[in-house]
């Protein structure tokens, strides 16, 4: 399917797409957009994809997490994916802004009635690299510019969550991680416990397959260095509320003999893209020591 362009943005000597495509995992139009570097003019370049947080769109991190100041330095081209579909018709869907549309989860739901359209982990893992890396259409052939041998993924929040355990479930798909303000253990805060519930249903062994805190020390992550960066604020309101729970997974790195985690924690800083912006360049940098 092929993508339509809706913008085209100069910043940071490159350009911002901001595209649309009839996604087949979600059954919806989906947005994405992709910040190409001035070196994607030239030769193929590595690609980090950012996941957003609970409701955002591709807009919000382009638009202000500030990553493609430091993409555009390195020659890294930067994914910036939606966070659910939207529009798909579902009862309830925008009745909370913690399930539903702006909270896929980067799970494949499970449970009726989200099972239909509620494929974000099929989206990213698989959809969105056969349009980006094949030759979705001539217009918007992004295979002559995109590097697939060279994918590196991070996230904020809810998309910390996901770039940790789409890391941690595909080992070698992607060459680092990196998030800010992870929701570092689904299965014991709120926020997953009311988006698994709703999307993987009631067993709670089912959820510890998407749960980071779970995964590092399970059969499916087999690696010892994780080359994984997380920075979470001292004065992130969700820290405080306890639902992130970083502690956890560096507990469970510990336990489990895993190394090359580092985790940081920033004094003051919020759960705001003021706190983004600001590691943004430090993020860039972890994903082009193994990227380049
Ligand atoms: N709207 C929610 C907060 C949701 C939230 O903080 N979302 C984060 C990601 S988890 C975000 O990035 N929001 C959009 C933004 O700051 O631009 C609330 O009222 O508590």
């Amino acid at each position: 399917m092929a993508f339509e362009v809706k913008a085209t943005i100069a910043t940071f000597g490159g350009q911002l797409l901001k595209l649309s495509h009839e996604s087949t995992s979600t059954k919806t139009p989906m947005a994405v957009s992709i910040y190409l570097p001035p070196a994607a003019s030239t030769q193929k370049v590595p690609v980090l994809i950012f996941l957003s947080g609970l409701t955002c769109t591709p807009d919000n991190c382009s638009e202000k997490g500030f990553l493609a100041a430091a993409a555009s330095k390195h020659g890294i081209a930067i994914i910036y994916p939606d966070t659910s579909p939207r529009g798909a018709g579902i009862a309830g869907e925008d009745e909370a802004y913690d399930f539903g549309t702006g909270a896929g989860f980067y799970v494949d739901a499970t449970q009726a009635p989200w099972a239909d359209n509620y494929n974000m982990y099929s989206y990213i893992t698989s959809e969105l690299p056969a349009l980006f890396f094949g030759d979705a259409a001539p217009a918007t052939n992004f295979s002559a510019k995109l590097d697939a041998s060279r994918v590196s993924i991070t996230g904020h929040s809810m998309g910390g969550h996901g770039a940790l355990t789409l890391y941690l479930r595909n080992p070698g798909a992607y060459k680092s991680v990196s998030a800010f303000a992870p929701i570092s253990n689904p299965s014991a805060c709120p926020w997953g416990d009311k988006a698994f519930s709703g999307y993987l249903g009631a067993d709670k062994e089912a959820w510890k397959a998407h749960d980071a805190t779970h995964l590092v020390g399970s059969d499916v992550w087999k690696g010892k260095d994780l080359k994984a960066l997380i920075d979470v604020g001292t004065g992130d309101n969700f820290y405080k509320q306890g639902q992130l729970l970083p502690e956890n997974f560096e507990k469970a790195v510990k336990d489990a003999g895993v190394t090359g985690v580092t985790v940081r924690y920033q004094e003051n800083y919020d759960h705001s893209y003021f706190f983004i912006s600001t590691f943004a360049q430090d993020h860039v940098d972890h994903a082009a020591k193994y990227l380049l």
